[in-house]
């Protein structure tokens, strides 16, 4: 299929890379790829089963991509088709949904994240992070050595977060570690059910998938999606009837729902309203802990970053009265490079994905791709290339000071992804876990202990990126 195009490519079996495959993300195959091919080519075909999929390793190429060329390029890997016969949840989600429902759906939420919505939802986040501090404060009064298993730790952090911003529910995970969001995340993120390769190939063929739904597979159990819809109903008819109001996401999504577009049509409807809940919960809270914890466990094993980190803390608070405000925060900047860096280091997806949505003649050649080409910029490689970033595995934030960031291609870090189909929660994303560093760093050094990982490796069947193993630390008050 790709020399017939033109297109250098890896030959395969008809299987297609099938044994290779490891990871739900292919990020082994796409490791050896870029590795091999990087220097000679600018693109190259492959395939998953016979699916042939594009992988672009060229920054400028993957820029006009993104951005200038997007309108044919809008939609990734896990849009589905539109089932008209009932609603699906996960399929109305702005990251699934694809084609001409995307850009409506985008330009409705994009209100609800601007820096005036952050400041408004900031208050909530700050009740969370307090209990974060006694929470964590009581569990180390019992743990005299100081042991500390950060990855589950901040994944209650960041539910919590994600349950008052998003659900409007006061859960407290931090506490009750068995509490039904904590419980409902964990089953969203870590799958038993389905087998690395049965689960790429509905996302290979959609419409296969459509008919495998006829036998009852699904990806995640119904009693997750019943869960989220009658939660956002609940909260809904609460809010309604006592006329509540508060700081959040779903006020937020609730004055869509009864506002209305020109032709007097409600902007959303209750079912669509859970579908965007459900995103921000699972787009929100796993990524973010996953930057919590690698973040922090960077930062034990630099401790000069993590003195830094605390010197620009303690100096902002002291100019603002020891008080955390959302000006505050914004003035921690160096605390936002180490974001960046920990999200370079470990992105929560192994490529960013496209799917051509009509044909593309790729720029500055003779090859145009078909209507329907599934395309994979690897971020990860890329932020691993040696010739981008200098001795890549190094933890070195001031890599994202604005003059070196300057120096770089602005697609050398793409862990937010990029162009009109970018993160949209990316400001609340750095908001909660700049307040979890903050809220952390101002009261604990942390270090490494003999339990300490060498290094932290993905878990294989989630769908983002996650740890695959615990992150203990030893945590000492100061
Ligand atoms: C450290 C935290 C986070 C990281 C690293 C991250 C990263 C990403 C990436 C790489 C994408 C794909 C972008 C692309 O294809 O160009 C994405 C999309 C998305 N993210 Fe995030 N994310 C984070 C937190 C959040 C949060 C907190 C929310 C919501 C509250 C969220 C909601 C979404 C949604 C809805 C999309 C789909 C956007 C669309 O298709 O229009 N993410 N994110």
């Amino acid at each position: 299929y790709w020399e017939q195009r033109g297109v250098p490519q890896v030959k395969t079996n008809y299987f297609g890379n099938f044994f290779l495959i490891k990871s739900m993300h292919k990020m082994e195959l796409l490791r050896e790829y870029y590795r091999t091919y990087r220097g000679t080519s600018k693109l190259l075909g492959t395939y998953v089963f016979t699916k042939p999929i594009l992988i672009v390793f060229d920054l400028d190429l993957a820029k006009t991509m993104l951005i200038k060329d997007f309108n044919k390029l809008m939609d990734r890997f896990q849009r589905r088709e539109n089932n008209t016969h009932k609603f699906d949840i996960l399929n109305e989600t702005l990251f699934r949904v694809g084609g001409d429902r995307w850009g409506p759906l985008r330009k409705k939420l994009t209100p609800i994240f601007t820096t005036a919505k952050m400041k408004f939802m900031f208050p909530t986040l700050l009740t969370v992070a307090h209990q974060l501090e006694e929470a964590f404060s009581t569990h180390l009064a019992k743990t005299p050595r100081g042991d500390v298993e950060l990855y589950d730790w901040m994944a209650r952090f960041t539910t919590d977060v994600i349950a008052h911003c998003a659900f409007g529910v006061e859960c407290n995970s931090l506490k009750d570690p068995t509490e039904i969001f904590r419980r409902m995340g964990h089953r969203i993120f870590h799958p038993k059910f389905i087998s690395i390769r049965l689960r790429t190939f509905m996302l290979t063929y959609p419409t296969i998938f459509k008919l495998l739904k006829f036998f009852n597979i699904k990806e995640h159990s119904k009693d997750v999606e019943d869960f989220v819809v009658q939660i956002v109903r609940e909260t809904l008819r609460l809010r309604e009837e006592q006329n509540i109001q508060r700081n959040d996401l779903i006020d937020l999504l609730i004055e869509l729902k009864n506002s209305q577009d020109k032709e007097g049509v409600p902007q959303m409807g209750v079912e669509e309203m859970a579908a965007q809940i459900f995103v921000f919960f699972t787009g929100g809270f796993e990524t973010s802990s996953t930057a919590l914890s690698c973040g922090l466990y960077e930062m034990a094993k630099t401790p000069h970053v993590q003195e830094k980190a605390r010197a620009e803390i303690k100096s902002v608070l002291e100019k603002h009265n020891g008080e955390l405000t959302y000006e505050a925060l914004m003035e921690m900047t160096y605390l936002d490079q180490i974001i960046t860096e920990t999200v370079r280091k470990y992105p929560p997806l192994s490529a960013i994905t496209r799917i051509s949505t009509d044909e593309y003649k790729l720029p500055g050649t003779n090859i145009t791709l078909e209507k329907g080409t599934h395309i994979y910029i690897p971020m990860k490689e890329i932020h691993y290339d040696p010739d981008i970033y200098e001795n890549p595995q190094e933890f070195r934030p001031e890599r994202f000071h604005p003059d070196e960031e300057q120096k770089r291609h602005p697609q050398a870090f793409l862990g937010f992804g990029f162009g009109p189909r970018n993160c949209i929660g990316l400001r609340f994303a750095r908001m909660q876990v700049r307040v979890g560093f903050v809220t952390l760093l101002k009261l604990y050094r942390f270090s490494v202990s003999e339990k300490t990982p060498a290094h932290i490796e993905s878990a294989k069947l989630n769908s983002v990126v996650v740890p695959g193993s615990k992150i203990w630390l030893k945590a000492e008050k100061l």
